[in-house]
């Protein structure tokens, strides 16, 4: 392969990744608006969700979430030496300050800092690990717009045009299918020789290819079945599929 063959990188970008914190201890400092949108977004990944705040800062929404027991709340304001360990369960995996006092939050965020504990501090750049951005969300389909600090609202923009675009195709249940299917070819052909690797791509990926969202969203059980039957030939087509049956 020449040089040329490979892509230009262009720095300055973000690396986004689709960070798992299922079940792991997330703090989130401050209970307004900022900080309820947060424990959405945390929720969604399912992370175990510590709010802390005074009781009166709790909003509707937090308040709603607690008597749900979806997260648990501290009331009263954040202590870096008794919210902070740095050991043991209660070490925060990450911890996002939502709070309407900027020495009080660069206190946290030099606390976490210094026991590498990855920190957001809202609208404060230089105080972030890491950046939320604009989210839409289909089932298992997640897609998170980033404008890399220079214009959060045009981010907001930005995924409402991608909304607008994808909402008439069901994306979220061609996707819920096809985590299916990929699970029972795993089955019918389980090796990890690369051979095998190679075989299950290879042919999951034709599938994907050729068949529209809106056919995939009808893979069915039985459909499905169908399928699994020809592994050693490319997928057909969906008409070629209907036709056989
Ligand atoms: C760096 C970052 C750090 C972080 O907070 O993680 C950050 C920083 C700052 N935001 C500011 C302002 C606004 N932020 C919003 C909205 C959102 N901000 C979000 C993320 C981020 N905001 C991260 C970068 C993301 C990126 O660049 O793409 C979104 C995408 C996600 C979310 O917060 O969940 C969410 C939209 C969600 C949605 O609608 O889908 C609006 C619009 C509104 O409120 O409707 C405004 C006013 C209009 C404007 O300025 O554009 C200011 C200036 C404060 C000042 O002027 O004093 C700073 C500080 C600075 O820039 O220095
Ligand atoms: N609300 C919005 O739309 C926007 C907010 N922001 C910024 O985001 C931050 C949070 O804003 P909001 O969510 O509106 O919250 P808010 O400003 O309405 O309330 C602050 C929250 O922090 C809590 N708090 C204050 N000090 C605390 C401490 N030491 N320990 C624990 N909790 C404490 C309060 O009890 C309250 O729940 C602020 O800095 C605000 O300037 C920025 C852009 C938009």
């Amino acid at each position: 392969m020449s040089s040329e063959e490979y892509p230009d990188i262009r720095g300055g970008g973000s690396l986004i990744v689709a960070w798992q914190v299922k079940d792991k201890p997330v703090t989130v400092v401050g209970g307004g608006s900022v900080a309820s949108s947060r424990v959405g977004h945390l929720l969604t990944a399912d992370a175990n969700v510590t709010v802390i705040c005074p009781r009166e800062g709790l909003s509707a929404e937090l308040r709603h979430r607690l008597s749900r027991s979806q997260i648990s709340h501290i009331p009263r304001s954040f202590s870096v030496s008794d919210d902070l360990p740095s050991e043991g369960p209660n070490r925060p995996a990450m911890v996002l300050v939502a709070i309407d006092s900027p020495s009080v939050s660069t206190e946290i965020y030099t606390a976490c800092h210094s026991l590498h504990i990855p920190v957001n501090v809202a609208d404060v750049p230089h105080e972030c690990d890491f950046y939320f951005g604009s989210m839409y969300r289909d089932g298992p389909l997640q897609i998170m717009v980033s404008t890399n600090g220079n214009g959060p609202k045009m981010a907001s923009l930005v995924r409402r045009r991608i909304e607008k675009e994808l909402i008439s195709e069901p994306f979220g249940s061609a996707i819920d299918k096809l985590g299916v299917l990929r699970a029972r070819v795993r089955e019918r052909i389980p090796g990890n020789a690369k051979n095998d690797m190679r075989r299950r791509m290879r042919w999951v990926s034709l599938l994907s290819e050729k068949w529209t969202i809106s056919q995939l969203a009808t893979l069915d059980d039985k459909t499905i079945e169908l399928l699994l039957q020809n592994l050693d030939q490319d997928p057909p087509s969906y008409d070629d599929l209907r036709q056989s049956a």
